[in-house]
């Protein structure tokens, strides 16, 4: 068990844990590492540090330091591509692998959080992240815990998917077409054909040919079936999405045959996108929005297509919560709340 000594009686015997030196406004270190011998030059030490008395650990059976305990909350939770470092005072990190969509099983975490002495915590489900990202961290709040709490947490994370995976985007070939019969006369350059090719070359696919097209529907609708039928993995159009007499995309993209599966959105901005699946390829309409906004209802349902999920209406829909962009003056997205409801 733990047994607590005045730090001049201390020398020679074994810290227990980490202990913490915090100036304020300038750094928060370990001091000392759980483990460290005490020696006579650390008596002052440890006293300017505020600690008269420290805790030297005499294990009882049934109880698991924090140490070993964040080990073992982290093994457990850890699904692909994921890994994680050495505890620092008592917490774990966990970080990416690759560059890919992160996935929270939110379920899961409830049930996990709700085990006495355990946290863990965690970024918004569905959000890209990079190599070297941290995306969780998990830590027990007293010193010890009773081992029973860490065999049920490991039992409910061995039933149920992975609490925190990384989904790796996939590299597709992308068609895009550019409608607006202003682009296709030359009266003003395409400036979103640029954009989205470099949003998608950003998650690592390409965009393979683009095809800039008057506002007719059966021009529009022959250039999606000659893309599907030549093999683009996803077709996207831009312009002519919403109200206007020449806003005829959607009305083409229903013309080729396509199973609409949503027109319109709950996310502001991003509200006319139109997503659609002709022989199994998505074909998505992406509203003029995606071409001044750096977050949009693109880099909500695209980066999930890219990393090989399945996009239904009701997801769609259930962006509403979180839908309305803060506007913030500096741009911060993924880390916001948009789109995380
Ligand atoms: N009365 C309403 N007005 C608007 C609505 C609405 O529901 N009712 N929706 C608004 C929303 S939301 C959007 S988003 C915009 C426009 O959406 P569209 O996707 O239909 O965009 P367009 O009308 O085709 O073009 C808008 C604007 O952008 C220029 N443009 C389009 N494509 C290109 C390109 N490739 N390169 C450069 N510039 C491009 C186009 O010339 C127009 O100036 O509608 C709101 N209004
Ligand atoms: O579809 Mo519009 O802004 O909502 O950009």
């Amino acid at each position: 068990m733990l047994e607590i000594v005045p730090v001049e009686e201390a020398v020679g015997k074994i810290l227990s844990h980490d202990i913490t030196r915090i100036v304020p406004g300038e750094l928060k270190e370990r001091a000392y590492k759980k483990g460290h011998m005490i020696t006579d030059e650390d008596v002052p030490k440890l006293k300017q540090l505020g600690k008269d008395h420290i805790y030297i650990l005499n294990l009882a059976e049934g109880l698991v330091h924090e140490n070993l305990a964040a080990e073992r909350i982290a093994r457990a939770i850890c699904g692909p591509f994921l890994g994680y470092g050495e505890p620092n005072q008592g917490k774990i990190e966990l970080t990416s692998e690759l560059n890919g969509l992160l996935k929270i099983n939110i379920p899961l975490l409830q049930k996990l959080n709700e085990i006495p002495d355990v946290t863990i915590a965690t970024r918004l489900t569905n959000q890209p992240v990079g190599v070297g990202s941290t995306v969780a961290g998990t830590r027990i709040i007293p010193l010890f815990t009773q081992e029973e709490n860490l065999l049920r947490l490991e039992s409910l994370c061995s039933k149920h998917p992975p609490l925190i995976s990384i989904k790796p985007f996939q590299p597709w070939r992308i068609g895009l077409i550019t409608t607006g019969t202003e682009v296709f006369y030359g009266r003003i350059p395409d400036g979103f054909g640029p954009i989205v090719k470099s949003k998608f070359e950003a998650m690592g696919s390409e965009v393979y040919r683009q095809d800039i097209v008057p506002d007719e529907i059966q021009v529009i609708a022959a250039a999606i079936n000659e893309q599907v039928s030549e093999g683009a993995q996803m077709v996207v159009l831009t312009g002519g999405m919403s109200v206007d007499p020449d806003d005829l995309t959607p009305a083409a993209i229903r013309a080729t045959g396509a199973r609409v599966i949503t027109y319109g959105a709950p996310t502001y901005p991003g509200a006319m996108f139109m997503m659609a699946e002709l022989d199994g390829t998505p074909i998505i309409g992406l509203p003029g929005c995606t071409m001044y906004h750096k977050a949009t209802i693109f880099e909500l349902v695209v980066t999930r297509l890219l990393a090989g999920e399945t996009v239904t209406r009701s997801d769609i829909v259930a962006l509403g919560h979180g839908g309305i962009c803060a506007g913030c003056q500096v741009c911060h997205y993924p880390n916001c709340g948009f789109g995380k409801g």
